[in-house]
C-alpha cells in the first residue's frame, strides 16, 4: 500500500514502540549529508518539489527526510495524517515572522498565531471570507480590478512589436493580484495597474520583495551573526516597509469610519470595515492580520493564474472548450454566475494539481501520539507533506503530466482521491483566503479567455518550475493574446 518504495523494515520492538508497532526508526532515512549532496550537487536546491519525485521513487510513501521530519507523499497516507489534525493545528515554528512585530507591539495574524488565540482570531477572520456566498460580496470590487487589468493587457499587447504580445505575464499578474487583494483588504485602490505605479505602492512592493528575498538567509543564519551580516537588517527593513504602508491605509479607514459614526451615518463597507468595527480585535491585531492576509494572497494567486494561462496556451482544445463555456453567458455577469461554470472551475483545479503553488506543507501534532501506516509516532513529531509528488501520482491521476480539466467534472465519472490534490490545505487550519482567491482567479480567467485566444511564444522555450516557497516559472513567460473575432 505504500507504493513503489521499500518500506520493508522488519517489525521490531524498540524503545517507545507501542503494542509491537513499528517506530520512526524503522522508516527509510535520508541522512543530512545526503540531502545536502542532492541539493547542491544534483542541483535540487531551487527545485525541491522535483526532489519529492526523486525521493518518492527511492523510498516510497513515507520516510525520514534528512531534516528530521517525516515526509508523506501518498494521498492515502496524507489523509491518515490530516484526519488526526489537532484542535488547533500547528504547521511549525513561525518565530521569524514574529520577531519584528514583537519589538513593535504589533499583533500576530492567522499564519503566526497559535492555540486558543489562533482559534479566536480565525473565527473572526473566517466570517465574511470563507463561505462561497460571502466571498461573492467582493465580486463588484474584483470586477473593477479585472476590468482595469484587461484594459492594461490591451494596451500592452497593442504597443508590442507583434501587436498581440504581453511580456513577463507573471509580473503583470502580480500587479493584478496585489491590486485585487489590497482593494478587498484596504477598501481602496493602490494603483498597481496604472501606467506608473504610485511611489508609495512601489516602495511597498519593494519591501515585500526585500522581506522574502532575505528570508532564506535569515532562516539558516545563527542569531549571533545577525549584527555582522546585512541580511537581518534588510529583512527587518522589509517588514518595516510592509507595516508602515498597511498601517497608513488601515488608519485612514479607521478615521473615515469614526467620522461617519460621529455624524451618525451608517457604517457600511467590506472586509476591513467589518474587522475594525464588528469584532473585538484590537487595532494592533488588525495590523498583524491584514499584513499576513496580504502577503499570503499575492504570489499564490498570481502564480496560479500564470500557470493557468501557460497551460491553456499549450492545450488549445481545453482552451476552446473553456472559451465555449464562457461565451455562453453574458459578457459581464455577476460573480455568482461565474463561480458556477464547471469547466472554468475545473481548469483552475487542474492547474493547481499540476502546479500546486504551495508544493510543501507541514503539521506537528502537539497533543497526541499518532499511528500512521502502522508506525507509531510520538507527539511533536514533525510531518512534511509532499504535495507536488502527491498530485503527480499516476495511480491517483492517470497521465499525470497531461492537462485534463475534465478529471474534475462532476458528470458521473469517478472523482480522484479527495486528498490527491488539496492545494489550499485541509481542515480548520486550511487557507482562509481560498474563496477570495478562487473568485479572483475565476473572474480574471473568465474575461481573458472570453476576449483573447492565448498562444505560446515559441522563443520562450520549455518552461519549468522553480520552488521559491511558491512554484514560479524558471524564466520570463511571454504570451500572445490574440483578439477573439479577429
Ligand atoms: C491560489 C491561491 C492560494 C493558494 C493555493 C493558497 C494555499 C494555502 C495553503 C496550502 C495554506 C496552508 C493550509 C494548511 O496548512 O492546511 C494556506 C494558508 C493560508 N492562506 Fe492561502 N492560498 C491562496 C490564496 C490566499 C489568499 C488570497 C489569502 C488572503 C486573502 C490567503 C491567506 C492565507 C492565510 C492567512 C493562511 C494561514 C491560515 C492559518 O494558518 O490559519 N491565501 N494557503
Amino acid at each position: 500500500a505504500l507504493g513503489s518504495g521499500s518500506v520493508s523494515a522488519p517489525v521490531q520492538e524498540r524503545a517507545g514502540a507501542k503494542e509491537g508497532l513499528r517506530t520512526v526508526k524503522d522508516l527509510p532515512k535520508v541522512g543530512f549529508l545526503k540531502l545536502v549532496y542532492r541539493l547542491l550537487v544534483h542541483g535540487y536546491y531551487n527545485r525541491m518539489h522535483e526532489l519529492q519525485l526523486y525521493e518518492k521513487a527511492l523510498y516510497g510513501g513515507i520516510f525520514r527526510d534528512g531534516l528530521g521530519t517525516v515526509a508523506v507523499n501518498r494521498a492515502e497516507l496524507l489523509e491518515e495524517v490530516l484526519r488526526r489534525d489537532d484542535r488547533f493545528p500547528v504547521r511549525g515554528d513561525m518565530s521569524l515572522w514574529k520577531e519584528y512585530r514583537d519589538t513593535k507591539g504589533i499583533g500576530y495574524g492567522p499564519f503566526t498565531e497559535e492555540g486558543e488565540r489562533w482559534y479566536r482570531l480565525r473565527s473572526a477572520l473566517n466570517r465574511r471570507m470563507l463561505l462561497p456566498k460571502e466571498s461573492v460580496l467582493y465580486g463588484p470590487v474584483i470586477r473593477d480590478v479585472v476590468r482595469d487589468f484587461t484594459h492594461r493587457v490591451q494596451v500592452l499587447r497593442e504597443s508590442s512589436p507583434t501587436g498581440d504580445m504581453v511580456q513577463d505575464v507573471a509580473n503583470e499578474l502580480y500587479r493584478f493580484s496585489l491590486e485585487g487583494i489590497a482593494s478587498i483588504l484596504f477598501e481602496t485602490r493602490i494603483g498597481c495597474l496604472e501606467q506608473q505605479i504610485p511611489e508609495g505602492t512601489q516602495e511597498f512592493i519593494n519591501s515585500i520583495v526585500q522581506m522574502f528575498s532575505n528570508s532564506p538567509y535569515v532562516i539558516v543564519m545563527p542569531k549571533w551573526s545577525r549584527p555582522l551580516l546585512p541580511y537581518w537588517r534588510r529583512y527587518n527593513a522589509g517588514w518595516e516597509g510592509i507595516f508602515t504602508f498597511a498601517q497608513r491605509l488601515i488608519d485612514r479607514k479607521l478615521e473615515q469610519i469614526e467620522r461617519r459614526v460621529d455624524d451618525r451615518e451608517q457604517v457600511q463597507g467590506e472586509y476591513l470595515t467589518y474587522l475594525l468595527s464588528n469584532t473585538d480585535m484590537s487595532l494592533q491585531d488588525v495590523y498583524g492580520s491584514v499584513a499576513e492576509l496580504l502577503l499570503a494572497g499575492v504570489d499564490t494567486t498570481s502564480n496560479t493564474l500564470t500557470w493557468a494561462l501557460h497551460l491553456l496556451s499549450l492545450n488549445p482544445e481545453a482552451q476552446d472548450r473553456l472559451h465555449r463555456e464562457v461565451s455562453q453567458i453574458q459578457p459581464d455577469p455577476p460573480a455568482e454566475e461565474i463561480t458556477r461554470l464547471p469547466y472554468l472551475k475545473a481548469t483552475i483545479k487542474e492547474t493547481l494539481r499540476m502546479y500546486p503553488v504551495v508544493p510543501l506543507n507541514a503539521r506537528v501534532f502537539s497533543e497526541k501520539d499518532v499511528v500512521i501506516a502502522g508506525y507509531h509516532f510520538p507527539k511533536k513529531t514533525p510531518f512534511t507533506f509532499h504535495h507536488y509528488a502527491i498530485s503527480l501520482d499516476e495511480q491517483t491521476f492517470p497521465a499525470p503530466l497531461s492537462f485534463r480539466p475534465e478529471r474534475w467534472l462532476r458528470d458521473g465519472r469517478v472523482l480522484p482521491h479527495p486528498f490527491g490534490s488539496i492545494p489550499f490545505g485541509f481542515g480548520v487550519r486550511g487557507c482562509v483566503g481560498r474563496r477570495i482567491a478562487e473568485l479572483e482567479m475565476y473572474m480574471a480567467l473568465f474575461q481573458l479567455v472570453r476576449l483573447f485566444e492565448i498562444r505560446p511564444d515559441p522563443s520562450v522555450g520549455e518552461v519549468k518550475s522553480l520552488n521559491r516557497t511558491v512554484l514560479v516559472p524558471d524564466r520570463k513567460l511571454n504570451l500572445h493574446f490574440k483578439q477573439r473575432g479577429d
